[in-house]
């Protein structure tokens, strides 16, 4: 029997409520499958740093890398550790350390649920750049507290880094509707997004069955709010694609609907799955998150791993849960229902 290794860092606030959803979800497809997946949890998280000084020990990147894949639930506890160490210190070295350069995030509708748009025909990729970018680290504060401060902070954007995203998406739309919407700002940053631009131009001429069209981000926005159903496959760097998914969480429904993987397309290392959201401290250990979003990252896992019968499995049971009404208002339906829905679905 296939059997698959998880890393499971549930993280802060909600990451923990929806991360046990979506094993208990994973635990039970695997039983009907035919394959086993052993989960090792990791407290990694801002109560880990608390307590030890770090997110993760010295040597998390290296025990990470010998599973098979690490299903992460939400990492930030800003009333007690600061979002720059927390995201710093946990989320964004696995990102690069694995070179999980492809954030992939699927935003439709799910059966049943409403979202705030008239619109309801749409199904857009989001595939956001993961490892450079704005993303990158590189700056530096000088003169700190007094009336001469400076802070700088650089974007990146190399050859390697903007010509394997912009690849990634020109394949993710000749798969799907061979429609792809690259995003930048090359009239306001004429250096950085030039380039993007550029390096899409010179891709477009290996990918003529692929209609390629640069929208600048601020234009984007607007897009997928009027005219949703206009679009594929959306590509941008690592800041314009963390916003742009939060407008595709919300006209598919809200956070609680979103799902991303975070892949490494070489399998050089493992790959992530996590929802969109963060740890909602709102909300935190209530028993009201939507797990809908953790489990469809989990169903992303498993189609990672090979298990695509199963993770269509999972997909089919979240849309018989929302088709019945389970999950589908905000705030209604706690975090255990939900999941009692699609479990009972998977039966
Ligand atoms: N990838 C990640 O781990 C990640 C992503 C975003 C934010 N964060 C961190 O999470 C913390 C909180 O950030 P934030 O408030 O800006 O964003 P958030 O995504 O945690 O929450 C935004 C709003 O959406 C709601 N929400 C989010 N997920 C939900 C769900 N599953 N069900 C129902 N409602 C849901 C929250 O209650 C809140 O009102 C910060 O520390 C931030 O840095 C982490
Ligand atoms: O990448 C980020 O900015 C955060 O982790 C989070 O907002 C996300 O979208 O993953
Ligand atoms: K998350
Ligand atoms: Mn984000």
């Amino acid at each position: 029997m296939k059997s698959y290794s998880i890393a499971l860092i549930p993280g802060d606030g909600i990451g923990q409520d929806v991360t046990e959803a979506a094993w208990q979800v994973l635990s039970t497809v695997a039983r009907h499958s035919g394959f086993t997946l052993t989960g090792t949890p990791f407290p990694w998280s801002c109560a880990f740093y608390k307590e030890t000084g770090a997110m993760m020990p010295a040597d998390g990147i290296q025990t990470l890398r010998r599973f098979d894949a690490i299903l992460l639930g939400a990492v930030g506890w800003p009333a007690e550790v600061p979002d720059s160490i927390s995201l710093h210190g946990l989320l964004l070295p696995i990102r690069k350390a694995f070179v999980q350069y492809a954030n992939i995030r699927p935003h439709r509708l799910l059966p049943g649920v409403q979202g705030p748009l008239r619109a309801e025909g749409f199904d857009i990729l989001c595939i956001r750049e993961n490892t450079e970018g704005e993303y990158s680290g590189a700056g530096g504060r000088v003169h700190q507290g007094t009336a001469d401060e400076v802070a700088v902070e650089t974007s990146i954007f190399t050859r390697t880094g903007v010509e394997r995203i912009l690849r990634f998406g020109f394949e993710q739309a000749r798969a799907r509707r061979g429609k792809l919407a690259s995003v930048t700002k090359s009239n306001a940053q004429k250096y950085s997004m030039v380039f993007w631009d550029e390096v899409t131009r010179e891709l477009a001429a290996e990918y003529r069955d692929v209609e390629v069209t640069s929208y600048h981000i601020d234009a984007m926005a607007a897009r997928m709010v009027m005219a949703p159903e206009s679009l594929d496959v959306v590509v941008a760097s690592n800041l314009f694609g963390d916003i742009l998914t939060d407008l595709g969480a919300a006209i598919q429904g809200g956070l609680g609907f979103a799902a991303s993987a975070n892949i490494n397309p070489g399998r050089s290392a493992p790959s992530m799955f996590e929802p969109v959201h963060g740890s909602a401290p709102d909300i935190a250990h209530l028993g009201i998150a939507n797990p809908i979003a953790a489990i469809w990252s989990a169903a992303m896992m498993l189609e990672h791993l090979g298990e695509a019968a199963a993770a269509e499995r999972i997909i089919a049971a979240i849309a018989a849960a929302t088709s019945a009404g389970i999950g589908t208002v905000p705030g209604r339906d706690s975090t255990e229902t939900i999941t009692a829905a699609v479990l009972a679905a998977l039966d």
